[in-house]
C-alpha cells in the first residue's frame, strides 16, 4: 500500500498528466509527415507515441510511416521539421485535464512546493505553461533538454528532491506513463499514476504505480490534504 504519510512536496509530468497536449503533438507531426511526402498518421496513433520526448516520438512517427527505422538525417529533418510545426500548434492544441488548477492552487494554498519535470523539449515548455495560465504555481521547471538523461532515468527527480531539500519520501511524483512510475520507482519516490493520460495505449496500473487515479479531484484526498 502507498505510504504517502509525510508529503512536503509534489513533481508532476507534463503531457498527458497536467495537459491534453496530443492535439497540438499530432498535428505538428502531420505536418511534418505530410512536407517528407510521408502519410499523416493522426491523432489516435501520435497519442501512443507521445511519452519520450519529441526525438523518439518522431523515430515512432517515421518507423510507422517508412515501415523501418529511419537514417539519422530523415531524422534531424523530420524533427527540425517538427519544431517548426509544433511552435504553432503547441498553444492552441493544448488543454488543462480537469479540476488540474483547482488542485494545483489548492496544493499552492497548503504551502507545498511544486515541480514539473517532462521529457517534453525545454523551449516549448515555459511558454505552454503560460499560456495555459498554471506556470505561476511551479517553483522548479525541468523539461527535456535540462537533464542529460531523459525519464525513465531518474536524473530531474534528483534534481527537485536537491531543489526543494526533501527526502525520496518526502516528494510526491504524479505521471501518466510508464517512464514517469520507473523514473519514481528509481529515485525512492512515491508515486501515482492517472489513468486518463497516454502511455502507449497501455493501462498505467502495469507498471505498479502506488496508486492510480482516474481523476485530479481524487489527489487531495489520496494523500490525506
Ligand atoms: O514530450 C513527450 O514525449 C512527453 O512529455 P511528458 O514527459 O510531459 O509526458
Ligand atoms: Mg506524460
Amino acid at each position: 500500500m502507498a505510504h504517502f504519510t509525510d508529503i512536503r512536496a509534489l513533481a508532476f509530468d507534463l503531457d498527458g498528466t497536467l495537459v491534453d497536449s496530443a492535439p497540438g503533438l499530432s498535428q505538428a507531426i502531420d505536418h511534418a509527415l505530410s512536407d517528407l511526402q510521408l502519410p499523416p498518421p493522426g491523432l489516435a496513433l501520435a497519442s501512443t507515441w507521445i511519452g519520450n520526448g519529441a526525438d523518439v516520438m518522431m523515430t515512432r512517427a517515421l518507423t510507422w510511416a517508412l515501415g523501418r527505422e529511419p537514417h539519422a538525417e530523415e531524422q534531424r529533418d523530420a524533427r527540425a521539421l517538427f519544431d517548426k510545426y509544433y511552435a504553432q500548434t503547441v498553444e492552441a492544441g493544448s488543454t488543462l485535464f480537469p479540476q488540474v488548477v483547482e488542485t494545483l492552487a489548492a496544493l499552492q494554498a497548503k504551502g507545498l512546493p511544486l515541480a514539473i519535470v517532462t521529457n517534453k523539449p525545454t523551449p516549448f515548455v515555459a511558454p505552454l505553461l503560460k499560456s495555459l495560465g498554471i506556470a505561476e504555481y511551479f517553483t522548479q521547471i525541468i523539461g527535456g533538454d535540462d537533464v542529460i538523461v531523459k525519464k525513465p532515468h531518474p536524473a530531474a527527480i534528483f534534481l527537485v528532491l536537491g531543489h526543494f531539500g526533501v527526502l525520496p519520501g518526502q516528494l510526491l511524483f504524479v505521471g501518466d506513463s510508464r517512464n514517469d512510475i520507473l523514473a519514481a520507482q528509481a529515485a525512492g519516490v512515491p508515486n501515482i499514476g492517472m489513468t486518463f493520460g497516454y502511455n502507449y495505449g497501455e493501462p498505467i496500473a502495469t507498471s505498479q504505480p502506488d496508486l492510480t487515479l482516474d481523476s485530479f479531484d481524487e489527489l487531495l484526498p489520496a494523500i490525506g490534504l
